[in-house]
């Protein structure tokens, strides 16, 4: 049945900010988006979302976790390291008639296989579950956590024990741009294939980087992963890595914001 839940009325999100004493903490990279009209549209290219069970990793203020909580989804898990969050979040949970579970923790340590019912599993070969992921993150946390995420795809653990779950999340816009390149494209890179022979990967639209709070150096992409049920290449993951890796050669780290991150 069609849900018609909208949250009630709430303090903006810059009010919470306010209220909580929320400022963005350099060091952890946190850039919040404000505008609501940009956090339907992030949550509009995940699909449909009517009863879903959604994971928003890294909910911060909460900007996104509204959004997906007005899109209808059924249950909505957060999962955030900063703690100072955690106030405004149960502040949504109370909100949504406690639709939100909100985890205290890490996702790069998350044990996604467990994060949702069972029953919601379905066959590889099936349609994707109605389970979905979600989430604008550091940019140092979202390229070695799709690294991950990638790997578990190809071995079906991880949020992917539940059938080809979706993904819609945020890059460095040069990133976005490496994970869609196209084989005749100057970006191709080991990122693109990694990413490209297992899915369905789209780089749905570019936020510029005076959208968010504080303003980011870089502008962002927003990208949509559909896992493909047969991957191109039919290896081990570790394999095609190690081929990949040395056809494209390792390329030297670079720094953003003083945090080096490993040039795929
Ligand atoms: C770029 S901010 C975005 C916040 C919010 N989603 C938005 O769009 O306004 C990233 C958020 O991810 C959280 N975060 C950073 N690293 C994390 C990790 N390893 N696990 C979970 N959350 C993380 C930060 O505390 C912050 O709330």
């Amino acid at each position: 049945m069609m849900s018609l839940y909208r949250l009630p009325p709430l303090p903006t999100i810059r009010e919470i900010i306010k209220l909580y004493n929320l400022r963005a903490e350099k060091q952890l990279s946190q850039n919040f988006l404000l505008d609501l009209k940009l956090t339907d549209k992030i949550v509009r290219k995940a699909g449909n979302l009517q009863n879903a069970h959604v994971c928003e990793v890294g909910p911060g203020p909460g900007g996104i976790t509204r959004a997906i909580l007005n899109s209808g989804a059924e249950e909505l898990l957060v999962v955030e390291k900063d703690t100072r969050f955690l106030p405004g979040l149960k502040l949504l949970n109370e909100a949504s008639m406690g639709k939100v579970r909100i985890v205290h923790g890490d996702i790069l340590t998350y044990r996604m296989d467990k994060a949702f019912p069972r029953h919601l599993q379905k066959a590889w070969s099936d349609d994707p579950p109605n389970v979905h992921i979600i989430g604008n993150l550091p940019f140092n946390v979202s390229t070695p956590l799709i690294i991950k995420w990638l790997e578990e795809m190809a071995n079906r653990t991880g949020p992917f024990v539940y059938g080809r779950t979706r993904m819609t999340l945020t890059f460095q816009h040069e990133v976005a741009e490496r994970l869609t390149a196209p084989t005749s494209s100057k970006q191709r890179s080991r990122l693109s294939i990694m990413a490209q022979y297992l899915c369905q990967v789209k780089h749905c639209f570019s936020i510029p980087g005076r959208a968010f709070v504080p303003k980011p150096e870089v502008d962002v992409g927003v990208v949509h992963f559909s896992p493909l049920i047969e991957p191109k290449i039919d290896q081990p993951f570790k394999l095609v890595e190690k081929v990949v890796r040395n056809v494209f050669q390792f390329r030297r780290k670079y720094c953003y914001k003083g945090i080096s991150i490993i040039e795929w």
